[in-house]
């Protein structure tokens, strides 16, 4: 049990009802998780609004209401506490309740629209190899230190969040490193957190449904730097155009890297083959297992990050060559036939871009590409005539199919691809909706030397279709049918 005021510490409070000494046993957000003496924060969320169940909170045992409307009744055994944000209470209160855990480590955000996740995962790979007791919280999975647990979320809520960095607080971990995405920041599931730093990877085209335009999105961004400590690190991209904008009013130590530009921290691709690329960052040479020009970002932004961590730089290059491919990212399968499988997570233009850019380059004579693409449902609905484009116009052939359709109708997405495919095209797509028979199809289509590309999932091991789950992995399903075929 902790006292309501305690959790309340640094809250902007504008009316109290009741007494804040009360004691409570814990925090919550749902009033159908609630439990006996617990405080309920109501927040107004996308779907709803927790003011509705305030009722419904205090019936189900909450002593405590934290909320931006006080209800009209109030009950005189019951404290209310009124504040601005909802989200922000929310958010400060976690970090109190579990001891105020990201001071007592030093945790680094990671933003941007791609390469989160690849940037966040090498820097524990790297941190771990380096001999330091790491944290994750990623979207793939959370880790505190070689600890594993699941994630639904990119950036869980604040409760989540803080209870894995009390975790790691309790393992003694040192450094951790969270993905920060637009959506937290916008529900402000980070805030009340202490970041020693910040990395900005790149801004493109996503989740415009949300955000509603592209410079609302890239506001959302900016905020993390904006609320960043003096103390702390803002280390830019500074090739993507909004790359300086992200550091326009920190207050922190500003740092930027570049392949093209003038930057602190520079790097250059000497040599790109399949299994790897060369190099050269700073004055030293050094071989990474990941290609594509966006890995050459990815691995100068780690480099960048662990220099301003402080670890010594040519062990941070030999670290570098060590550091193994993400789950789900450029994932790759050879057949004894020689088809190569690549299942990566791109699931937005840029990325499908790249993606396929990177793949066109490796090319060595007239082997086909051949894409099999989906779009997610409940998602931002613009960007798939962008990546019906894309893959018709860099891929030889392609299966367009579904992707998570979630709550829509999977031929409804597949026809808003098509949309983007243009008329000399047209012949190279095949629509299937059903993601396993789009994939047989590509291997059936597929020659010795042949690549297919398997994009928007990557790691995921699930479709979900109308709120139901089903295992799907397109990677040990390629392997399986493509060894299937080759019997
Ligand atoms: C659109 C979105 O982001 N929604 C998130 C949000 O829920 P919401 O705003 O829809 O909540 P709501 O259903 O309107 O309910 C409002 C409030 O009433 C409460 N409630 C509701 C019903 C009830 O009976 N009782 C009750 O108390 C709810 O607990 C909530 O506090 O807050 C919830 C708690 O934090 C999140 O789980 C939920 O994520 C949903 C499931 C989701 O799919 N989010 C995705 C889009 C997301 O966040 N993705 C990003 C990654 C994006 C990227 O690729 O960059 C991520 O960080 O994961
Ligand atoms: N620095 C980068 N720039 C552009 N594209 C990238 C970069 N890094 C990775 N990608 C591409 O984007 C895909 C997703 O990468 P990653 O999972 O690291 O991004 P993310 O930002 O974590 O995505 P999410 O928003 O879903 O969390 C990869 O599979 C790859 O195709
Ligand atoms: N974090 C992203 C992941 C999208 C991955 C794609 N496979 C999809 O389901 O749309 C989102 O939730 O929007
Ligand atoms: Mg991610």
């Amino acid at each position: 049990m902790k006292t309501l005021k305690d959790i309340l510490y640094g809250v902007g409070i504008s009316a109290v009802s009741g007494s804040t000494a009360v004691m409570v046993n814990n925090i919550c957000f749902d009033s159908r998780a609630i439990g006996m003496d617990d405080v309920f924060v109501a927040i107004k969320g996308t779907l709803t609004d927790g003011h509705q169940f305030i009722d419904i909170a205090i019936a189900a045992g909450a002593k405590a209401i934290v909320c931006e409307e006080l209800p009209e009744k109030l009950i005189n055994e019951i404290t209310y506490v009124q504040v601005d944000s909802g989200n922000k209470a929310m958010a400060i209160m976690a970090s109190n309740f579990y001891g105020n855990p990201s001071k007592n480590l030093k945790l680094v955000g990671v933003t941007g629209t791609n390469g989160k996740t690849t940037v966040s995962s090498l820097l524990y790979q790297l941190f771990k190899k380096a001999g330091f007791k790491v944290g994750l919280l990623s979207t793939i999975k959370i880790l505190v230190d070689d600890k594993v647990y699941p994630t639904r979320h990119t950036t869980p809520d604040a409760l989540t969040i803080n209870s894995y960095l009390k975790l790691m607080n309790d393992a003694g971990v040192e450094y951790c490193f969270m993905e920060v995405s637009s959506h937290g920041i916008h529900q402000r599931r980070t805030d009340g957190l202490v970041f020693e730093g910040a990395i900005f990877t790149n801004l493109s085209h996503d989740h415009l449904d949300y955000h509603h335009s592209f410079a609302e999105y890239r506001n959302i961004k900016k905020q993390l730097f904006d609320n960043l400590p003096k103390k702390a690190f803002a280390l830019t991209n500074i090739d993507d155009k909004n790359g300086l904008f992200m550091l326009q009013n920190t207050k922190a130590k500003k740092h930027t890297y570049a392949l093209k530009s003038y930057a602190d921290y520079k790097a250059q691709i000497l040599e790109n083959q399949f299994h790897g690329q060369l190099l050269k960052i700073e004055e030293n040479e050094v071989w990474s297992r990941l290609i594509g020009d966006f890995n050459a970002y990815n691995m100068l932004a780690i480099y960048a990050t662990a220099d301003i961590l402080g670890l010594e730089k040519l062990e941070i290059l030999r670290l570098i060559s060590e550091l193994e491919n993400v789950d789900g990212r450029f994932q790759y399968y050879i057949s004894k036939q020689k088809v190569t499988a690549i299942v990566d997570y791109a699931h937005t233009p840029d990325a499908l871009k790249n993606v396929l850019e990177t793949i066109n380059s490796l090319r060595t004579g007239n082997e086909n590409v051949i894409t099999v693409v989906g779009c997610g449902g409940d998602r931002d609905k613009s960007k798939r005539p962008l990546m019906g484009h894309i893959a018709s116009s860099l891929s030889n052939k392609v299966v367009l199919t579904s992707d998570n359709p979630r709550s829509e109708s999977p031929t409804a997405i597949i026809a808003e691809m098509e949309v983007g495919v243009e008329p000399q095209n047209v012949q190279k797509i095949v629509s299937i909706e059903n993601r396993e028979q789009a994939i047989k199809t590509a291997c059936m289509m597929a020659a010795p030397n042949d690549i297919i590309l398997i994009a928007g999932k990557g790691h995921e091991t699930y479709q979900e279709t109308m709120g139901t789950r089903i295992d799907f992995d397109d990677f040990k399903i390629v392997k399986d049918l493509l060894n299937g075929l080759n019997k």
